[in-house]
Order: structure tokens, then sequence, then C-alpha cells
């Protein structure tokens, strides 16, 4: 392994995406949250009591002092609620600061990862600071339930699509059965395309409207692809004799579509034995706007059940004999490892126990989306021809697979061969746009 560490990306430098993120996109998306709330007041009230008028006033005013505070890159203050994560985020505070001095401990002086996990986590602190029930409420509530409904159709239509009625083909003929898989791979890639933070809250489920029909048309887009790899660590998983213990683990990213993407897969690796059980993480309160929470989950559930279609009630009713009946599938929400600004590398310091949960139970972990890439990979400035293995440094509990479309310019493990990516470069000559559209998407896996 080379010894050379990159240094970690940060706003200090401009022309970065780190600094586009932190001077324009980040004020955009707390303006957002104070958008909202002030919009819906009436409607607050009247779900919730009259009662929370003040706190809504005081909620809007400490995220008009965070935008301020942002924006004239004040030092990053001390978390000041009660919440059961506080400690662990100002004990990270106070590491940062002995790592690189309190007085760059600043919005743009900070590393990236952190300063962008730290915006969503002072969100949640100017709400946990009301005194009423509006302490749990989520400010991006209504982008999301826009999110959900405007993507409704695709879900249905993936769904229909990567479920066919009836199975017994699919397990009979091992080449239909990894064509299907390659299928849902992809879907569950471009599906990542769908991300509520990038737009600042915008919807842009328009973007990938039609999944199934873009996936020929993205195939060139694909930079990097273990599909191949994973299918046969998958197989080896099957053949395993003692398959009942054979679990594996999906760190969520966005809900909706992307969830039902996730969903889809799941169904798949249970139903065909691939695997006895998985468990999905997903966040303890709203994370980068669109990231899966508990009511995400249990809202995807809700919606499907209003699908009069036999192929999407079959698919519900497999779903909720997995998760009630056979202990095969679990969600987890609860872990505050997820929301904190730590890389993955420093699991094993700051959580020894998910460290060692998936070390010794679980046989592969599925990473989702770009900040679960980011946190692989450090949020390190990489040379994009790294290999994996190496660029996620200490964190190998495991076999593990990162699926995510590029949001951000950092990337590992590509070969500047590829023909895909030959192709990428004259497109887009020598600019590095293409790795932050979400255009371009890589499935990487390795063996452990
Ligand atoms: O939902 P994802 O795929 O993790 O992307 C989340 C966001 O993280 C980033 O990497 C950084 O902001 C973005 O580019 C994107 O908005
Ligand atoms: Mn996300």
């Amino acid at each position: 392994m080379s010894s050379q560490i990159p240094p970690a990306l940060s706003a200090s430098k401009k022309n970065t995406f780190a600094y586009v993120t932190i001077k324009d996109r980040l004020p955009v998306t707390i303006t957002k949250a104070i958008d909202y709330l002030s919009r819906f007041r009436n409607e607050l009230a009247q779900r919730y009591s009259e009662d929370i008028m003040s706190d809504l006033k005081n909620a809007i005013e400490l995220l008009s002092q965070l935008r301020y505070e942002l924006t004239t890159d004040k030092n990053l203050k001390e978390i000041t609620d009660s919440g059961s994560d506080s400690t662990l985020w100002n004990t990270a505070l106070e590491e940062l600061k002995s790592q690189i001095g309190p007085d760059n401990c600043t919005w743009f002086k900070s590393p990236w990862l952190f300063a962008e996990c730290y915006v969503y986590r002072r969100i949640r602190e100017a709400m946990l600071l009301c005194t009423t029930s509006l302490k749990d409420y989520d400010p991006y509530e209504k982008s999301k339930l826009e999110s959900h409904e405007q993507s409704l159709k695709s879900v249905f239509q993936l769904i229909t699509n990567l479920c066919p009625l009836n199975f017994n083909e699919e397990k009979q003929n091992e080449s239909l059965m990894r064509e299907r898989f390659r299928e849902i791979m992809e879907a569950l890639l471009w599906a990542n395309k769908n991300d509520l933070s990038l737009s600042s809250g915008n919807d842009v489920s328009s973007k990938i409207h039609n999944l199934i029909e873009l996936l020929d048309s993205f195939r060139p887009n694909v930079l990097c692809d273990h599909t191949e790899e994973l299918w046969q660590f998958l197989k080896q998983l099957k053949s395993k004799k003692e398959h009942d213990n054979v679990c594996i683990d999906i760190v969520l990213d966005n809900c909706s579509i992307e969830l039902a993407a996730d969903l889809i897969l799941c169904d798949f690796l249970l139903r065909n034995e691939f695997v006895h059980k998985i468990r999905l993480h997903g966040k303890a309160f709203s994370w980068f706007i669109s990231d899966v929470t508990r009511s995400d989950f249990n809202f995807l559930i809700q919606q499907l059940q209003s699908s009069n279609s036999l192929i999407i009630n079959n698919f519900l009713r497999r779903l909720n004999k997995y998760m009630q009946e056979d202990n095969r599938l679990e969600i987890n929400c609860e872990n505050s490892f997820w929301t904190l600004p730590y890389s993955f590398d420093q699991m094993e310091r700051i959580d020894p126990d998910l460290y060692s949960y998936f070390k010794s139970t679980s046989s592969l972990i599925f990473f989702k989306g770009d900040l679960n890439y980011r946190k692989l990979l450090g949020d390190l400035d990489w040379d994009m021809s790294t290999p994996l293995i190496e660029a996620v440094r200490e964190f190998k509990p495991t076999s593990l697979c990162a699926i995510r479309t590029l949001k951000s310019d950092l990337v590992a493990n590509l070969d500047r061969e590829n023909p895909n990516f030959v192709e990428m470069i004259k497109n887009y000559a020598d600019s590095n746009k293409w790795m932050i559209t979400g255009d371009y998407g890589l499935i990487q896996f390795f063996n452990l």
C-alpha cells in the first residue's frame, strides 16, 4: 500500500466543487428550510397546535443565524441541544480543532465532509431546540413528499419491470437470472441520480423519469463496472453449506425511487436464496435532505399499498413476509454513526461495536450513493486510478460494493484505458464537470 495519503478536500480552494457547495449550495439548502417553515406555518399550527408559533419563530431565527455563520465563514460552534448524539458531535469538533488548529475550524477551512455533514446536524439542532412537538419535524418534509409523489409512477414502473409475475423461468435459467441481476444493478445505480441535496430540495425526479427506458442509453456512462465479479461472489454465497448464516448489509442512501430499487434487489437476493438475511441501514434524522429515515421507509410501503397491480401486491406481500414472518429483512434507522461527520476508516475507533458487528456477521456491505462513497474514501483527493481497496484504508470489515453516480469530484479505481472513460473524457474535454453531474456512475466491488 502506498504510504502517501492525499489531503482532504476542502472549500478553502476556490474552483473546487467543495467551494461551490459551501459558498452557493448550502446557503440555498438552509434558505429552503426557512422557506418551508414560514410558508407552511399555518398548516403546521393546525397539525400540532398554536403553541408552535414561537418555536417556529425561534427555529427560523436559528437557521438564519446558521446561514449568516456559514456565509461569513465563522468558526464551527458546539452543538447545544440535548440530542443523544450531541456529545459525539462535540467530541468530533474538539478532535478537529486539535488536528487543524481551532482557528482553522471554519466553514471554508474545515474538511468539506465535516462542514457539509455539520450543516445538517445544525439544522437538526434548530428543530431540537423547540419546546413543542415540532422538535421532531423535518423541515424538508414538504419537498420530500412532493418528490415521493412525483416519482410514484416511476416506482411502480420499476417494480413492474424488474419483478415479473412468474419467477419459474428465471429460477431454471441461470443466464436469465444473471441478466435480471444486471438490470437490477443498473436500475439501482441510476436511481441514485435522484437526490434532493444536489438540487437543494428542488425535485429532480423528472431527470430519471422512465428509468427502465434509460438503462440502455446510460450503459456507456458506467465508468467502472464490477457487476460480473459481484455476481460470481453472490453465487459463492448461494452455494455455501451453512447458508442460513449468510447475512449482508445495505447502507441506504436516498428514499423514494432509489429505496424502491434497493428493495427490488433485496427481493431478488432473498427469493433466489443468494443470501439468508439482509439488514438495511437508514438515517436517524433528516440527512442530506433525501436520505432514507424510518418514516420514508414506511411512506414507500404505504404508497405501494395503494396500488392494485398484482405484481406490486405480490412484491409487497413478499417484503412483508421477509420482514414480519421470516426475519430475513430488517431496517435499522437508529445508529448515529451514519449521521456523524466521520469517514468509515474511523468506524472501528468511534463505534467498535458496529465495526465488529459487520466484521463478524456480514458477508458483504453495499454502500449506496455519493456521500457514502466520499466517506469510504475519506473525502481525500485520491488519484483516480488508486485501487478502491487502498483508498478505503483501514476500513475492511468484510467485502464491499459501492454503487454511486458521481456527484462530487473524488473517485478511485478508474481505468483510464476503459473505453467508456476515454469516451467520457472526449465529451468533456478536460473539464472536471463529469465528476459532479450524476451523469456518470460506478459499481465497484472488492472481495476480502
Ligand atoms: O445522495 P447522495 O448520492 O449521497 O449525494 C448527496 C450529495 O453529496 C454530495 O456528494 C455533496 O454535496 C453531493 O454532490 C450530493 O448532493
Ligand atoms: Mn443522499
